[in-house]
């Protein structure tokens, strides 16, 4: 059997996963009674019953659960605790690279969490569990979706690099008169933007299996496109900062839906002050962690406050659907018939 390489990594959103169980009936392992539970997959060759015993209720403990999937047609046998599922073509275990046996999480956010194989994977996979936490009481909180994780450290180390050694832009904005006036004093950041090809594909991938599904089921919102991301660093030297605005107020921005405000570096270890936050919605201040990112609504005022130590690194994008990607191509073609050039990839 050919080994291809795994279509699903750890940090993957998955979508929708169904697999036959004993008696040949689809099983969704998102279904709605148990996708508030992280769920340990389990590949065949299993583990001892005793040691899967074990899993089971240091799984319990840990707000997750315990599938079997077996390397196998369905044998029409008992349905039983584990839930046995199986994968006779070994699709799934194919697209995790776990042919051989192994362990997944599908995490309760429905990202993988981990994936190993090995004679420790099962005990790894229960590792890898985050504790369960205490539930918060919120206040009015935005309505913005934080994902954690989107770009892991090797990649935001890379980003980094490039914005050190890229052509740098200060202050641009869109206004009604041109697409990147400078100077209305609302902004202080330096941009680089993404031009290197490879790097934009990478990041573009990210956005495609980390995303885009979560804006799928948060927002039921299809991307089309997205516009060229742009690093950014607002540095306490000037106290960088992004006033109030909105995204989508003038005749070059109309067209865009979401933005993505993507950290490269750590609110409270790499610098202070530089959180975001919704003043619509009082007073709250959102910092995801380097690598973790916060999509929002191009309608809502946001704001990015002055950075008061060290500098804060960002990447941004701003998303549209269909037919705002209709007018931001109408807009991109009479740009380049004045004369005025886009980012090219190098
Ligand atoms: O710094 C941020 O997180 C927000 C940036 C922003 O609002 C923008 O680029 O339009
Ligand atoms: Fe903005």
């Amino acid at each position: 059997m050919s080994a291809s390489r795994p279509s699903l990594s750890t940090g993957d959103f998955v979508a929708a996963l169904s697999l036959p169980d004993a008696a040949g009936e689809s099983w969704d392992l998102s279904q709605q009674s148990i996708a508030h539970l992280h769920r340990v997959l389990v590949f065949s060759p299993l583990p001892d019953p005793s040691a899967l015993a074990a899993a089971e209720t240091r799984a319990r403990e840990n707000g997750a659960m315990l599938v079997l999937i077996l390397a196998a047609a369905p044998d029409g046998g008992p349905d039983a605790a584990p839930p046995r599922l199986f994968d006779p073509e070994s699709q799934l275990s194919q697209m995790l690279g776990l042919s051989r046996g192994g362990c997944a999480v599908l995490t309760a956010r429905g990202k993988i969490g981990f994936v190993g194989d090995g004679p420790e994977a099962l005990e790894e996979a229960l590792e890898s569990l985050p504790p369960v936490a205490p539930s918060v009481l919120r206040s009015v909180p935005a309505p913005v979706l934080i994902i954690p994780e989107i770009l892991e450290p090797a990649l935001v180390s890379t980003l980094l690099r490039h914005w050190q050694k890229g052509e740098k832009t200060r202050d641009r904005v869109a206004s009604a008169e041109g697409a990147a006036a400078t100077g209305s004093g609302i902004k202080r950041r330096t941009d680089v933007g993404l031009d290197d090809r490879t790097l934009y594909e990478t990041f573009a991938e990210r956005l495609k299996r980390r995303v885009l599904p979560e804006m799928m089921r948060a927002f039921r919102f299809r991307a089309a496109s997205f516009e060229p991301p742009r690093i950014g660093c607002y540095d306490a030297a000037d106290a960088g900062a992004f006033g109030a605005h909105r995204d989508n107020r003038t005749p070059f921005t109309r067209h865009r839906r979401f933005a993505l405000s993507l950290n490269l570096n750590t609110h409270g270890s790499d610098y202070e002050g530089g959180t975001l936050c919704f003043p619509e919605f009082g007073p709250d201040r959102y910092a995801p962690e380097a690598g973790g990112g916060a999509v929002f609504c191009c309608d809502l005022l946001h704001e990015a406050q002055p950075v008061t130590r060290g500098r804060r690194f960002a990447i941004f994008t701003f998303f549209t659907d269909a037919e705002g990607a209709q007018a931001e191509q109408a807009l991109i073609r009479s740009r380049t018939a004045a004369g005025e050039g886009g980012m090219a990839l190098r």
